[in-house]
């Protein structure tokens, strides 16, 4: 498992050390793992560190602080190394370092930063770390988008811009190719658009682990997936496997019904048990003979005693927003077993919230759009601070909210947030969304909770997104994917996690 935190908590773990130790340990420690990155990066390309070039670019902080004394150990090895000063001030002994090993401390002029920028083999953004606030003032704000020309770029700790406790980016931000961050990943390095502005993060040791708390986000690895995922022994039948009702589809919507159907199955489900009206019903049964059919007509006083006995509930994909689709919810919600609810069914319990007051476990699945609506907050403010919002919907609607987009984040109330680190751009097509209540559906009838299944269900969803887009490959040449190639993908996305 990654975890991250917030500035304030690694700034607490580092006084906690820091009053353990020499002054300028913790520093001397980043400067040598940040140096040890770069040398790597300019033997790669330069195929040397002797005579590369290198540019640093400085704040007036300890951020700058350790670019100048990395640059200060590049320069010792040879390395042409110019520090350009964005403030007043720049770190005293960091300055002091470089200068003593034969590098140069330049003031900052726009045309002079633009050649040393483009010149370098090696950029290091040393403008900001934990301690940005807010958009870049000027000039640090020039030279983060000068940077956009730059050969190669490494972010210090993190890419100055990106606001450290929650990946937000306010104005110009710097692209890295690598970002070397100390003692522990930040939020941002982990939610998008911040984890797309870090590039390849290497972590650093500098001995904080011992004072670290318990982390703010997470992120889930392979092994911690195939650990949870709930796998068929010998004396497992389908009913102990997990059944899962799907309800979901409309005579307009069709497909969504295939597709949260192909999710379930593909994801090992022991049974699942769909009910919709007569044209979903048709297209499910041609395409997933596995399945077992109910037709709703909307007269049914009973329609989930008609259904049949489930472990747990999908419920929304395709099936409208009328008054039999809101019926129908308020039917599957007013049941005891867990229930997800997607797409229509988030619709209409923005409408009526008490529909989501209920005790058994229920995972919602928004995007920021639909998660807009349940809040009553402005899209554009939940886009731009998503964990934020994440937490306060899963904390005020009592649920497991999983939140749709560029990095998808799984809340839930004294939870820490676990951010989804799989998937492609490609997935944003139509469909994988009725794929992913599918796979959580399954998850959830196996008996994962709510917050396991719906992270795992994420997780399994990218990465059979990237092996679609790979042709089943696990890297390489990419082709776009339909949402049934995900589904399809999910079986040897398990066998290979
Ligand atoms: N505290 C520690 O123990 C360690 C800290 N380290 C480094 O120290 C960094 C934190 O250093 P600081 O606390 O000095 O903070 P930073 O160097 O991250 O930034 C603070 C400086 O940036 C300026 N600034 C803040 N927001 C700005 C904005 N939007 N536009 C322009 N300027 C802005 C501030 O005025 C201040 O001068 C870490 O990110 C890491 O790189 C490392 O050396 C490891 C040890
Ligand atoms: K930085």
């Amino acid at each position: 498992m990654r975890t991250a935190y917030t500035s304030d908590q690694i700034r607490a773990a580092e006084a906690a050390l820091m009053a353990r130790l020499p002054e300028g340990t913790l520093m001397a420690r980043a400067a040598a793992g940040l140096a040890s990155v770069c040398a790597g990066m300019l033997t790669a390309s330069a195929g040397k560190v002797y005579g590369s070039r290198v540019t640093l670019l400085i704040g007036s902080g300890d951020n700058g602080g350790d670019a100048l004394y990395a640059g200060a150990r590049l320069a010792r090895r040879g390395a042409r190394v110019v520090a350009v000063l964005a403030g007043s001030r720049a770190h005293p002994g960091g300055r002091a370092a470089l200068l003593g090993a034969g590098g140069r401390v330049v003031a900052y002029e726009e045309a002079l930063a633009r050649d040393l920028i483009i010149e370098a083999d090696l950029v290091v953004d040393g403008l900001v770390g934990i301690g940005g606030a807010g958009a870049l003032r000027e000039p640090y704000a020039t030279l983060a988008r000068l940077c956009a020309d730059a050969h190669r770029v490494v972010a210090v700790d993190v890419p100055s811009g990106v606001d450290a406790s929650s990946g937000r980016v306010d104005g110009p931000a710097v692209r890295a190719h690598v970002t070397v961050t100390f003692g522990a990943y930040k939020n941002g390095l982990l939610i998008d658009p911040g984890a797309s502005h870090a590039g390849r993060v290497e972590l650093v040791d500098i001995g904080l682990g011992p004072y670290l708390p318990d982390p703010d986000v997470v992120a889930l690895t392979g092994p911690d997936v195939a650990d949870l995922l709930p796998r068929p022994i010998e004396e497992t039948d389908k009913y102990r496997r997990g059944v899962v009702g799907i309800v979901a589809g409309s005579d307009r919507f069709t497909g969504a019904a295939v597709l949260c159907v192909a999710g379930a199955l593909r994801a090992g489900v022991g049974m699942v048990r769909f009910a919709s009206t007569a044209e979903p019903v048709r297209y499910v049964r041609t395409r997933w003979p596995e399945a077992v059919t109910t037709v709703l007509d909307g007269t049914e006083p009973d329609p989930v005693g008609k259904i049949g006995r489930v472990q747990a509930w999908v419920l929304g994909p395709g099936m409208g927003t009328d008054e039999r689709a809101h019926a129908l919810a308020r039917a599957v919600l007013a049941t005891d077993e867990p229930v997800i609810v997607d797409a229509d069914g988030v619709t209409l319990a923005a409408r009526d919230p008490s529909l989501l007051r209920r005790s058994a476990p229920t995972v919602i699945t928004p995007h920021a759009g639909e998660l807009s609506r349940l809040l009553g907050v402005p899209r554009d403010r939940i886009e731009a601070r998503k964990l934020e919002h994440a937490r306060r919907a899963a904390a005020e609607l009592g649920v497991t909210v999983l939140l749709k987009g560029m990095t998808t984040l799984v809340a839930e109330e004294d939870r820490p947030v676990r951010v989804n680190t799989t998937g492609t751009p490609w997935l944003a097509t139509g469909g994988t969304g009725d794929v992913l209540s599918g796979i959580i559906g399954a998850l959830l009838s196996a008996g994962l909770p709510g917050y396991e299944a719906a992270s795992c269900g994420a997780y399994l969803h990218g990465r059979a997104a990237l092996l679609a887009v790979h042709g089943g490959a696990e890297a390489g040449a990419e082709g776009p994917i339909a949402a049934l190639d995900v589904a399809e993908a999910l079986p040897e996305a398990i066998r290979t996690l």
